[in-house]
């Protein structure tokens, strides 16, 4: 993906450069896993100068590129045109199409992600399934390498042992399944398979109501199935309420219901209801509530588990959490000082963004030896209608926190769009110090960049004000809720005593002591 070599850091040769590596030699850095965070460790470290050999089981890329942000918000995308064109020309969209598009999508991307990319930058890509069987050693299953001089690959089945220094186990996560009667035998989706439906699913039960089901949710209601989503919890539990409350209305007015604080009870499949045959491919869904929700593909978006059984990290000393996430520090090391982790394999968000710094600073880290931490700003957003992103803190808690909103129907350029749902909130600290904030509206994303660079530097709301931003954007929300919170400083009684003083001093300056004559 083109942002990601922005992750890696300078050239430092600090490893001789190996020409051709064999089974032999004893690799610096073992990178388990080619997904997002696979692909940055593994090209910061080649960049050091480190011989680095990557190991993908499937195909390099990953979550990102293959089955999540790229395809996701790809549909986004063409769900919302097809919305509008149903709305301007009444003409429905072509699923066909829009499969077509997502998948040219993934195939202009993919080449930064690709084998040769890596060979390119120096990194030598292994194709099979590793695991650690000693300290120092792993051995790769199934093993088909490029660059690997007339090793692996050579015998069908066997397994290649591979020595190393260091590893990163950047293995990522898959869709966790809730144990629900009857879902399996009656069939779901997941992130993962949705991407094979081949054609619109009239009814379409969504089960969450984190990112994925809202953002799947959404575009496939625009696209035209008939969505139910259920939930547990609330939408985008993590979210600012108010936020939260204008993406369910959106939700809503795309035709989505939207059933919260419930949950399936069992699944099975449609009867006709006289003779008790089966509906061909309709699957019936009782809540816990007692709701009877009827679809042709339940989509199943209940969250991650980490991909870490059967890796060996037990033998290694590598210690795990009880959901089976790498534990790690602020350096992103594991118990295992020769062990590093990053990315949707540890309890961090998960994030393609934070996979791939983490991975670039658990990289430099085990390679120089050095003790960087990952910072602790982390900037999110879901891609719904409104999009809500959000950065720190999002709410004012603690004493001298406050909040300074602007709502998008004083955003001229959200009025000259006809698009005023939204706004923007700042968490503000003592003296003025910008803790966090949440963005919500059309492209708010594109505004979080800013937001993330006050906090992440410590910016006072008068430093934002301070900076001229051009109009109109959706940007000037987040400058006004800055210089409403700047200037609402200035009416506080104390400042108004000082400032009167020092007008009353600059006054009297101009007119001169008081003792000299005036000039009239
Ligand atoms: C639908 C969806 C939408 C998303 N949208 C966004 C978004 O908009 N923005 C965002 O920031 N994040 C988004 N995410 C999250 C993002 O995709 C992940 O955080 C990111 O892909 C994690 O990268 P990773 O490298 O840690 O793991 P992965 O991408 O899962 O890569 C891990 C790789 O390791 C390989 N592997 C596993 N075990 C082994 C082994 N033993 N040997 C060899 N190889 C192995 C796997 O095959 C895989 O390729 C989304 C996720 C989903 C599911
Ligand atoms: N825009 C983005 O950055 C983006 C988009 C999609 C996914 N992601 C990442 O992928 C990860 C996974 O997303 P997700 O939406 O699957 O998970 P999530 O953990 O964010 O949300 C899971 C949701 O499922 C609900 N749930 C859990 N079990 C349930 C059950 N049995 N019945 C009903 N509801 C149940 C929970 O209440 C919650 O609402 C997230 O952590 C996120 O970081 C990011």
């Amino acid at each position: 993906m083109v942002h990601r070599p922005g992750y890696v850091l300078a050239p430092v040769l600090a490893f001789p450069l190996l020409k051709e590596l064999t089974v032999d030699d004893l690799i610096d850095l073992l990178v388990i896993g080619g997904g997002t965070a696979g692909i940055v460790g593994a090209k910061t470290a080649a960049r050091l100068g480190a011989r680095t050999v990557l190991v993908e089981q499937h195909r390099t890329g990953g979550d990102c590129l293959w089955t999540g942000c790229v395809p996701s918000k790809t549909i986004l995308s063409a769900a919302a045109r097809a919305a509008m064109i149903r709305e301007a020309a009444g003409i429905e969209p072509d699923f066909d199409k829009v499969r077509e598009r997502i998948s040219a999508t993934i195939t202009t991307i993919e080449p930064a992600d690709s084998p040769a990319a890596l060979e390119q930058a120096g990194v030598t890509v292994m194709h099979g399934t590793a695991r650690f069987v000693a300290p120092g050693l792993a051995e790769i299953s199934d093993a088909a390498a490029a660059g690997m001089a007339g090793t692996a690959g050579s015998i069908d089945g066997a397994a290649q042992r591979i020595r190393f220094r260091q590893a990163l186990v950047v293995t990522g996560s898959f869709p966790s399944v809730p144990e629900i009667p009857g879902l399996e035998d009656t069939g779901y989706v997941t992130s993962d398979t949705i991407w094979d439906l081949t054609e619109l699913p009239p009814r379409l039960v969504v089960i969450g109501g984190g990112p994925i089901a809202c953002e799947l949710g959404q575009a496939f209601a625009r696209l035209g199935s008939e969505v139910t989503l259920l939930a547990r919890s609330g939408l985008l539990p993590r979210e600012d309420p108010e936020a939260v409350a204008l993406v369910q209305a959106s939700l809503e007015r795309d035709g989505v219901e939207v059933l919260l604080h419930d949950q399936p009870a069992r699944v099975h499949a449609a009867t006709d209801g006289r003779d008790g045959t089966v509906s061909a491919g309709v699957k019936v869904v009782t809540t816990a509530a007692g709701r009877r929700l009827e679809a042709e593909v339940v989509l199943i978006a209940t969250g991650r588990t980490p991909r870490t059984k059967g890796l060996g990290l037990q033998r290694l000393g590598v210690e795990c959490d009880d959901a089976g996430h790498v534990v790690v520090d602020a350096t992103m090391r594991s118990s295992n000082h020769s062990i590093f982790a990053a990315g949707d394999v540890t309890a961090h968000p998960k994030f393609t963004h934070l996979a791939g710094v983490h991975a670039s600073t658990a990289a430099s880290n085990a390679l120089l030896g050095l003790r960087r931490r990952v910072s602790s700003t982390i900037p999110r957003i879901t891609y719904t209608s409104p999009e809500v992103a959000a950065v720190g803190h999002t709410a004012a808690t603690g004493p001298g926190v406050r909040t300074s909103t602007v709502s998008l129907e004083h955003t001229d350029r959200a009025l000259t769009e006809d698009a005023a749902e939204g706004f923007a909130r700042l968490v503000i600290g003592r003296r003025g110090r910008i803790l966090g904030g949440t963005l919500v509206g059309p492209r708010a994303g594109e505004s979080l960049g800013e937001l993330s660079l006050a906090v992440a530097n410590k910016l006072t709301t008068r430093q934002l004000a301070g900076v001229t931003h051009a109009y109109p954007t959706y940007n000037d929300a987040l400058w006004n809720a800055a210089v409403a919170h700047a200037s609402g400083g200035l009416d506080s009684p104390a400042v108004k005593t000082a400032t009167g003083a020092l007008a009353g001093l600059v006054r009297r300056r101009r007119r001169g002591p008081k003792s000299q004559p005036s000039d009239r």
